[in-house]
């Protein structure tokens, strides 16, 4: 395989394309807080079989407190700044689906560099995610894996759109229980980056993803 991707040594500042930018470790206590405990609030609103009373008290004070949220927002599109211990900066959505660390939707998903080169991390999903009893959503081991093999061609210095995914279930995945992340890229052709990843629980492969990222324009890329 032709491997002429160019990778950058340095990805852009997303503030070069308009886009706000906040840090990671600029983001409070009190926020992260919060939604922690808007994650645990999702997950015991979908499984509780608390009766009227504590229902209604319970909603009247969910209202309250997004009453008192109800100011300014980040705008849609505003990109958190990731800085990891190996010196590697990385740039994602604030509010990323599988990974955004204001998001009480996102797992979340936080991957690491290891010895190997391959990318890794472990997550868990909770009742929220449920598909089959007591198993992960499929369509959300989708975006798991999805994720990571973005994480991995921008980690490589080749950030991109996916324009291929292609998934294989190989086990249940358990919900409620540590599983593993993994992703690297695998090879390149002009624009397009091969990428794989795996979702292991217990050491075993449960599912397992390969895509083709094809890499954004940047300024200065002649796009070929
Ligand atoms: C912390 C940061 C981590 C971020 C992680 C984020 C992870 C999440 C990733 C996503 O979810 S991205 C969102 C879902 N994907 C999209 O919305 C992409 C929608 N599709 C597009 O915008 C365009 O189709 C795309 C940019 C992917 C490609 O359009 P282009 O016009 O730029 O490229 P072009 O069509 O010229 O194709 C470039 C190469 O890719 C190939 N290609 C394009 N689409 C393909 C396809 N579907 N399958 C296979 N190959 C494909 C195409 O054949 C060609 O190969 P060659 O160099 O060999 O000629």
């Amino acid at each position: 395989m032709t491997v002429d991707a160019h990778p950058d040594t340095e990805i852009p500042d997303p503030r070069d394309f308009g886009l706000a930018v906040v840090a990671e470790e600029d983001l409070s206590d009190e926020a992260l807080a919060l939604v922690q405990e808007v994650r645990a609030l999702v997950d015991t609103v979908a499984h509780t079989r608390a009766g009227a009373d504590d229902l209604a008290a319970a909603r009247a004070a969910v209202a309250e407190a997004r009453a008192r949220l109800d100011g300014p927002r980040h705008d849609v599109g505003t990109m958190v700044r990731h800085s990891f211990p190996d010196g590697r900066v990385e740039w994602g959505t604030l509010t990323n689906a599988v990974a955004g660390p204001t998001n009480p939707l996102a797992m979340p998903l936080r991957l690491e560099r290891a010895e190997d080169g391959d990318l890794r991390g472990t997550t868990v999903l909770n009742g929220v995610y449920q598909g089959p009893p007591g198993l992960v959503h499929g369509g959300w081991l989708a975006a798991v894996l999805d994720q990571a093999l973005g994480s991995a061609a921008n980690a490589a210095g080749m950030p991109g759109l996916t324009a291929n995914l292609d998934v294989n279930y190989r086990r249940p995945t358990p919900l409620n229980t540590p599983v593993e992340v993994s992703a690297r890229v695998t090879g390149t052709e002009r624009r397009k980056v091969f990428v794989a990843a795996e979702i292991r629980h217990n050491g075993e492969v449960t599912a397992e993803g390969t895509a083709i990222m094809v890499r954004i324009g940047l300024p200065g890329d002649s796009g070929s």
